[in-house]
């Protein structure tokens, strides 16, 4: 039972038998698409919204908290570009766990991200609703009753988060093209609000803004870190989609440091921005951040309506990209036998996997419409993490087991990477409250039931 519970499933086969019923999913996305994904799934309400949080923890120091929190992401970023390059298989950590640790930890890591990214789903959802009143309001002055646009107990049912998450399942089912290329044009549109916030706070910076530099001194960096971590989180899910990549081998590695490298330079240079026109007061007393920057710090109002189109804008793609990823995992996890292979049957003319898409996102669409989600999205961090240790782990147990595996993209300076790696994630994982732990601790322990009773009978690497 223990050589059948750690058993793994061998590179080769991984990448040789990615097909369900003679179908497979369509190679059809580009380099420049695959890292657009990424910078789609990174960027949005960690830079409009939890900057604020960051600011009064950090003071000024939200600055540094953004580039050390680039910084813990980085070592774990270069982890996955190794595994992607050498395993171009959609599935992400939960595939490459499964070459390298075993079954058992592949399934708890797969369960784990598949909640993980649809609690994200409903819960970035759910803000999208506000941030749809935010922009009327602050375009037209009008804004949706609260009975039809807040989730309980402020509303009935929250309106717009079904919609943004029906529309774009809708999008995901008729094909990975298509999906990117929207997702292209939202990526173009929010980066282009964030220049033109960079642009405009640059002709108005005060550098008395930036002292006392550290008042919460080492510490409150660090805090800010932690939470600050949220709004690079999202990277990873380009190893979603690997088995769509036209040349996995070599632009996976680039999308993946390509959108982390891409993010980290908007948010410091937003975070110098804003803490330059406004100082770190305004930011953090304020729920649209950057938009009470401006109009405090450069006394430009209008820009309230475009920060707020930005952050909807920024968010749909988020909400794009992560249901993307949650359905190809689910996908990885099905076509292995360790949930209903049938559901992973792909559509003749769409090459998508219709029936789970589909599912999933009706699934979230009634979750985000009902349910108040704020305490759960704290799981969402810790989720990441779990994966983030993992992945790194498997680039290190990979180095000793299979020494000569082609490896189109290598890790420089491992071990000692990976393992900065997995310390900065754990360190961060640390400074999570325990609360959080025992919610993913029975969330895990769910999963084992689950995995007892249907994945270990079912799984094909067994038969
Ligand atoms: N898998 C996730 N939990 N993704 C959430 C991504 C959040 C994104 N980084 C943001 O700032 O909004």
């Amino acid at each position: 039972m223990r050589r059948r519970l750690f058993a793994t499933r061998s590179v080769d086969s991984l990448v040789a038998d990615t097909s369900v019923d003679g179908q497979a999913l369509k190679r059809a996305v580009g380099p420049v698409q695959l890292t657009a994904l990424g910078v789609g799934a990174v960027i949005g309400t960690g830079i409009f919204v939890v900057i604020g949080e960051g600011a009064a923890l950090a003071g000024p120091g939200v600055i540094f908290a953004f580039v050390l929190a680039g910084l813990a992401c980085l070592f774990s970023a270069l982890s996955y570009a190794e595994l992607a390059s050498s395993m171009p298989v959609s599935g992400s950590a939960y595939t490459y766990t499964y070459a390298t640790l075993g079954e058992l930890v592949a399934w708890i890591i797969g369960w784990d991200l598949i909640l993980e990214y649809g609690v994200a789903v409903a819960a970035i959802a759910v803000g999208w609703g506000g941030n749809v009143n935010a922009f009327l309001d602050a375009t037209f002055g009008v804004t949706l009753p609260a009975a039809i646009s807040q989730s309980p107990p402020d509303g009935t049912v929250n309106l717009p988060a079904v919609l943004v998450v029906l529309v774009i399942t809708a999008l995901l089912a008729l094909g990975v093209r298509e999906s990117a290329r929207v997702n292209l044009v939202m990526v173009v549109v929010k980066l282009a609000v964030l220049i033109f916030f960079i642009v405009v706070a640059c002709t108005a910076i005060r550098t008395g803004n930036f002292t006392p530099l550290l008042p919460e001194g080492g510490d409150g960096v660090v805090s800010a870190a932690a939470i600050i971590f949220f709004a690079f989180i999202g990277f990873d899910a380009v190893t979603c989609g690997s088995e769509e990549a036209r040349n996995p081998a070599k632009d996976l590695p680039i999308a993946i440091i390509g959108s982390l490298v891409i993010c980290t330079v908007f948010y410091v240079l937003v975070s110098i921005g804003a803490i330059g026109i406004a100082g770190a007061g305004t930011l953090s007393g304020s729920d649209a951040p950057l938009a009470a920057a401006l109009s405090e710090g450069a006394g430009i109002t209008w820009a309230a309506a475009i920060l707020a189109f930005g952050a909807l804008v920024a968010i749909t793609s988020v909400v794009l990209v992560i249901l993307y990823g949650q359905t190809r995992i689910f996908f990885s996890m099905c076509r292995d036998g360790l949930l209903p292979r049938r559901l992973a049957t792909l559509h003749p003319r769409f090459g998508t996997p219709v029936m789970l898409t589909v599912g999933l996102g009706l699934l979230i669409s009634v979750l985000a419409a009902l349910v108040p989600l704020s305490e759960i999205v704290r799981l969402t961090n810790i989720g990441t993490l779990f994966a983030f240790v993992l992945v790194n782990v498997g680039v290190l147990v990979l180095r000793r087991t299979r020494p000569d595996m082609p490896r189109p993209y290598r890790v420089p300076f491992s071990p000692v990477l990976p393992l900065l790696g997995i310390g900065f994630a754990i360190y961060l994982m640390a400074d999570l409250p325990a609360s959080t732990w025992l919610r993913f601790g029975l969330w895990l322990l769910a999963g084992v039931v689950i995995y007892a009773l249907y994945g270990y009978r079912h799984s094909r690497l067994r038969s």
